[in-house]
């Protein structure tokens, strides 16, 4: 009899915002995600995907709910906007040392490129250089929020490549994406945040029990007003 792998990470009953803030941006959300497991996450802009990844990453605020990740998860997260590293004298090596990402693989395009300085790099190389270093870093888990931001068509291509590969290697991936197209091709599940509030309602939000943010504790997480969510079977 085959038993199923531990989940990576497992999110119950989530609302998550940011410290200062009166109530969460999004939740409640529970998910789990399996080793090799591709999970696309979509919703308008201000929806809450990237606090979503935020909270897992344990830098934004657990208003509700829990984020239990599998003991000794390594986990990479490469943010929306990645450094540029203007001015610094930091080149492609480099970037990838400082990640532990081997340079195997790596486009012949962007590989001719590794000794530049990064600020010498056109958007789309740096942004794939970017990807590469976490896709690539020792991660059980990694997360890329709008991964395909300045890649042209042949990027986009090779960021696929790179993603089904590493799942194969049972990495665990959550993308953030606005590209229907891209999510559609390589995500197997995809988590849909609503809509924000067009005005966020201005009463505070009360806490559950689970809150770990030293909040006063309060009603159910379920009572949240904030964006809903749908988890649908790509295939
Ligand atoms: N560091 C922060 N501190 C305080 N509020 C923040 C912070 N980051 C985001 N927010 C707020 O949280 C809300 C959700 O932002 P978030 O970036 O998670 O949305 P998103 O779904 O990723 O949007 P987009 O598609 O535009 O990237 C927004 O209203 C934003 O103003």
């Amino acid at each position: 009899m085959s038993r199923q792998p531990a989940p990576l990470l497992s999110v119950t009953a989530l609302a998550a915002g940011w410290p200062g803030a009166r109530r969460p941006v999004c939740g409640p959300l529970s998910f789990a995600l399996a080793p090799g497991e591709i999970l696309g996450i979509g919703g308008a802009n201000g929806a809450g995907k990237s606090t979503l990844l935020a909270a897992i990453a344990g830098s934004a605020r657990i208003f509700a709910g829990s984020v239990e990740r599998r003991p000794g998860l390594r986990l990479a997260h490469q943010r929306q906007l990645p450094p540029a590293f203007a001015g610094v004298p930091f080149n492609g090596h480099d970037l990838l040392a400082l990640t532990g990402a081997s340079s195997a693989g790596l486009p012949p395009w962007l590989a001719s490129r590794l000794a530049l300085r990064l600020d010498t790099l056109s958007g789309g190389q740096r942004q794939f250089l970017h990807l590469w270093a976490s896709l690539r870093a020792p991660a059980d888990l990694v997360m890329l929020d709008e991964p395909t931001n300045n890649l042209d068509p042949a990027g986009v291509a090779a960021l696929e490549v790179a993603l089904r590969r590493r799942a194969a290697d049972g990495v665990g991936l959550l993308l953030v994406s606005h590209d229907a197209r891209f999510i559609a091709a390589v995500c197997g599940r995809v988590l849909q945040l609503d809509a924000p509030a067009e005005a966020p309602p201005d009463d505070e939000f009360d806490c559950d029990s689970g809150c770990d943010s030293g909040c006063d504790s309060g009603n159910e997480a379920g009572t949240s007003a904030t964006a809903s969510v749908s988890l649908e079977e790509r295939r």
